[in-house]
């Protein structure tokens, strides 16, 4: 594995990169192919029914990719899915060498492209950039491993540890710049959820403002419905708007929401686990709780949650402990405390945001 081949995986990340937040329930995948020192075709992956990023790098290659090199970030499929089998294609197209970022988990695939590529002769290298490959689709790795969506619970607070004031008013608790990186965020997730308790307060739009014209699909959480007649999140002409709730709920407001283009649906009892159920049966990949304490603990609780993502702002607002962005997790003891692993952080104008995952391995992630 020269230095070379990392730069070519490079530019595989960078070309999958392209279609973040479009590809669900499908991977994030670039492919180029080099012939010499010449890069001859390129291409990624842009959305599940589409072609797979190695037949447009294929395709613009032409004759050119005989005896040449592909690069791809994610092990070439081998199965008929929505489309045929890349391996097949790259076969074909008489590849002399194959490089390989990471072996693909879905288990249609799990080293069957590789074992076929060999099989025809050719030369596989994997694992190049691997760490940055697997980073980059950590939320498919999820998906096909561990058959539900990659949680990611992002939250804003100050340096005492509050996401509101004690009135319940919370704009702004982070600086601009760091609510530009959660529009950006959320340009590369596939939902953005909210609990009944956060439209009602802050009246959100969850959508990515100016960085991109495509939202993700808004979700909220409502037991009884009693949310206001207007919001920012019932102008599904922006973005698409699904409310969870349970069956008792008031049909006056069911209605009137359905009415606006709010899809609703039932789900009773209404939890973290079963929104997550039917969000990933719909193919997301990627949610992203924007949600107040309550429901953070709940979906803390029954593991739904991978990832956090915390701003933290320079400033103090103290008031009585309730606005805290995880409420109650039934933990009485320090030692008891959920661990988090892979922390890093970094300034974003004034805020420090730190980024963590939970402690996926030993299986901690859910407090029973
Ligand atoms: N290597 C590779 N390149 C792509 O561009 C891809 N989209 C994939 N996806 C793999 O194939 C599965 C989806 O197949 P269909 O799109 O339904 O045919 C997906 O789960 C990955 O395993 N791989
Ligand atoms: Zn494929």
């Amino acid at each position: 594995m020269s230095d070379r081949d990392r730069q070519y995986m490079q530019r595989c990340l960078e070309l999958a990169a392209q279609a973040a937040g479009q590809t669900a329930p499908n991977p994030m995948v670039g492919c180029i192919i080099v012939q010499g020192e010449e890069i001859v075709g390129e291409g990624f992956h842009p959305a599940a029914g589409q072609p797979h990023a190695e037949v447009f790098a294929l395709r613009q290659a032409g004759d050119r990719a005989r005896g040449a090199t592909l690069y791809v970030n994610l092990e070439p499929c081998n199965h008929y899915g929505r489309t045929p089998p890349c391996s097949e294609a790259v076969v074909a197209a008489g590849l002399k060498r194959v490089v390989v970022g990471m072996v693909d988990p879905d288990p249609r695939v799990a080293g069957g492209g590789i074992a076929r590529l060999q099989q025809a002769g050719i030369e596989v290298t994997v694992g190049v950039e691997q760490a940055a490959c697997e980073q980059m689709n950590e939320a498919f790795v999820w998906r096909v491993t561990q058959r539900r969506p990659f949680g990611i619970l992002k939250y804003a607070m100050t340096l005492d540890g509050r996401i509101a004031a004690s009135t319940g008013h919370s704009a702004w608790v982070s600086s601009p710049e760091s609510r530009r990186q959660v529009h950006s965020l959320r340009s590369q997730v596939d939902a953005v959820i909210v609990g009944g308790n956060t439209v009602r307060l802050d009246n959100p739009r969850l959508t990515c403002h100016d960085i991109s014209d495509r939202h993700p699909l808004r979700v909220v959480m409502s037991r009884r419905l009693d949310l206001p007649l207007e919001a920012n999140l019932w102008q599904t002409d922006i973005a698409p708007t699904l409310v969870f709730t349970e069956e008792t709920a008031d049909r006056d407001r069911w209605r009137k929401l359905e009415d606006q283009g709010v899809e609703v649906v039932v789900r009773s009892p209404l939890t973290p686990s079963e929104v997550s159920a039917e969000l990933f049966n719909r193919g997301l990949s990627t949610l992203l709780w924007e949600c107040g304490g309550t429901l953070a603990a709940a979906a803390l609780r029954e593991g739904q949650i991978q990832k956090l993502l915390a701003f933290i702002a320079p400033k103090l607002i103290g008031g009585p402990p309730g606005y805290s962005p995880v409420g109650d997790l039934g933990l009485l003891r320090m030692d008891q405390a959920l661990k988090v692993e892979r922390s890093q952080w970094q300034a974003i104008g004034p805020d420090l945001c730190w980024t963590a995952y939970l402690d996926l391995v030993s299986g901690q992630e859910g407090v029973s």
